[in-house]
């Protein structure tokens, strides 16, 4: 029996990574699949990860339509047993539900990747369809940790080094591995910083994000002698 399979997680923990894995799987098992992405960090028609493995995928745009990809290839004469859908986060309700209806009438598996939160903690429309039509949900094993240490549970989203809480939905963009030194004065005020903003990414606890502590914030209370484990400042949660 074919399924929609959301296999989700937080940045960073190894989605893209197992989508490949899984393509590599069904593939040499003799299975016929279409790989798609959309906006993945390294360009176009790509699914990449961190791992340095990288496959060409069809690029999603607003006006794909997966059912009448997936009827076209296989009147074409084309093998298509399961789709793998990368960056799924950034697909559209109606494009979800497609993948539903290809489960359902076409018999093919769907194997849909992405994070489910954005920097705000909001669901992405596309990942709030996922859940609310999946089969099943899948959370990965690899967890991304804190800088603390614990599971991340968190994306949160960094300009110049400093976690913001207001922006785009989208913003294509990576986890810093090593952050740029913070502007002591955009430590709290980040929006008003004003400096050429360098967005990035960072994976965090739920007590870390919702006190607004990345890993910079973080190492600036520990040099000033502060636990980071609790915020001295009031900056609440909006
Ligand atoms: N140099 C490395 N050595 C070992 N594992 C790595 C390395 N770089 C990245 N990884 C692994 O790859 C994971 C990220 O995989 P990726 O598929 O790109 O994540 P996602 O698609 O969820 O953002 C990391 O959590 C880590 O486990
Ligand atoms: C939290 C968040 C993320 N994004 C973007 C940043 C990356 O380009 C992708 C996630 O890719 P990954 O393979 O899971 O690392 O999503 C965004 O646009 N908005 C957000 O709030």
């Amino acid at each position: 029996m074919a399924e929609l399979v959301f296999f989700s997680g937080t940045m960073d923990c190894g989605k893209s990574t197992l989508a490949l894995q899984m393509d590599y799987n069904h593939s040499a098992r003799g299975r016929g699949g279409i790989l798609f992405s959309r906006n993945d960090r390294a360009g176009e028609s790509v699914i990449s990860s961190r791992l340095g493995l990288r496959t060409r995928a069809v690029e999603v745009r607003d006006t794909t339509d997966f059912w009448e990809e997936a009827v076209r290839r296989r009147s074409a004469g084309d093998r298509v047993d399961y789709l793998i859908c990368d960056e799924a986060q950034f697909y559209s309700e109606e494009q979800v539900e497609q993948l539903a209806r290809i489960v359902d009438e076409l018999g093919i598996d769907v194997f849909a990747f992405g994070i489910a939160t954005d920097f705000r903690t909001k669901l992405f429309p596309g990942s709030q369809r996922l859940i609310e039509l999946a089969d099943r949900i899948e959370v990965l094993q690899v967890r991304a940790l804190c800088w603390c240490g614990r599971r991340a549970t968190h994306n949160a989203r960094t300009v110049n080094g400093v976690m913001v809480v207001t922006g785009d939905q989208v913003v294509v963009g990576d986890v810093e591995k090593r952050s740029p030194e913070p502007d002591p004065e955009a430590l709290f005020a980040p929006e008003e910083a004003g400096a050429a903003p360098v967005v990035g990414y960072e994976t965090l606890c739920r007590r870390h994000y919702m006190r607004r502590m990345g890993a910079q914030q973080a190492a600036r209370f520990k040099e000033l002698g502060e636990d980071p484990g609790v915020c001295a400042v009031d900056t609440p949660h909006p």
